[in-house]
């Protein structure tokens, strides 16, 4: 395994287009573009890294995952009132089909998705309370409480956060939000701005892989059901409109953000983290997709066969 990663990591050194990072959210576009980090963790406690795996990077929409599956821990099946689970066929930050579809966003990776996620999480609790949560969530999965909030980045995506701001309004106007929408909106943009590095990611995922069970602690995070039915999101949807693309080309579960990082799971064999802040034109990281691809490749871990 490590023989692999070494590899993959060596090749993305040669590519010459890595991408473009992400500007619209201007913190982010101080990051280097020409950085690579990857690890895979196993169920039984091993991990293997390449590159620069201890570098600390944006979440970004990676932490939709984990505020779904605390969404699921809170209110169950009843999230599926708010939010859908169907791709969306759209970019992330697309507001058409909210205006179609009664303010109900499609599923919960998209960013209207994880407002809605965000609202549903609060429960009328402050978003500090609310983000309290979150990061102890996350600290427990990835067995880290080192974990924190980039408080730069999240004043960046504030200043910056109108189209955000936009979806979260339009979907208040159908009476759906039980949160004042700049509480949820603050909520939303620092659990976006949470910073890991590749090592703390894969490990996070763990439970993921692992039919619900954290293997490190032995805990059960969540149902193996739950667990299997967040996987079922994250191929559909985890890539926006680049969900199909994925497939086709990794055939993961999967989830990016646009801090260049993602999040892929290979039921009951590992979870991956993959960081390169290069994006192509859909906000999905280009090196992290052509290095799980060369990874499923070889290790036949794609959930659609070798
Ligand atoms: N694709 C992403 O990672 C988008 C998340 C980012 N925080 C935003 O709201 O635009």
């Amino acid at each position: 395994m490590q023989n692999i990663i070494d590899d993959i990591a060596a090749q993305m050194a040669l590519m010459s287009d890595k991408g473009k990072v992400a500007s619209y959210i201007p913190q982010l576009a101080c990051v280097k573009s020409d950085q690579f980090a990857m690890s895979i963790a196993l169920p039984n406690g091993e991990i293997y890294n390449a590159g620069c795996a201890q570098t600390l990077f944006s979440i970004q929409s990676i932490s939709k995952v984990f505020t779904l599956t605390l969404a699921l821990g809170k209110l169950g099946e009843s999230i599926w009132n708010r939010v859908g689970r169907e791709p969306s066929g759209d970019p992330f930050n697309s507001i058409v089909q909210l205006e179609h579809e009664q303010g109900k966003p499609r599923n919960p990776f998209i960013n209207a998705g994880a407002i809605a996620i965000a609202d549903i999480i609060m429960q009328g609790h402050q978003p500090k309370e609310t983000l309290a949560e979150i990061l102890q969530f996350v600290r427990f999965v990835a067995n880290d409480d080192s974990i924190a909030i980039d408080e730069k980045v999240a004043r960046s995506e504030h200043e910056t956060g109108d189209r955000n701001a936009s979806l979260a309004h339009f979907m208040a106007s159908f009476g759906h939000f039980q949160n004042p929408v700049s509480a949820v909106l603050g909520t939303y943009f620092h659990h976006c701005s949470i910073a890991m590095n590749t090592m703390q990611l894969a490990t996070a995922g763990l439970y993921l892989a692992n039919n619900g069970i954290n293997p490190l602690t032995g805990y059960p995070v969540i149902s193996a059901k739950r667990a299997k039915r967040i996987n079922a999101l994250m191929l559909m949807c985890g890539h926006y409109d680049g969900s199909g693309e994925f497939a086709f080309r990794v055939g993961l579960p999967g989830k990016s953000g646009v801090g260049g990082g993602i999040l892929a799971i290979a039921p009951g064999k590992a979870s991956i983290a993959v960081w390169s802040p290069g994006l192509d034109t859909i906000g999905n990281s280009k090196l992290g997709t052509l290095a799980l691809e060369m990874l499923t490749q070889q290790t036949g871990w794609s959930v659609f066969g070798d």
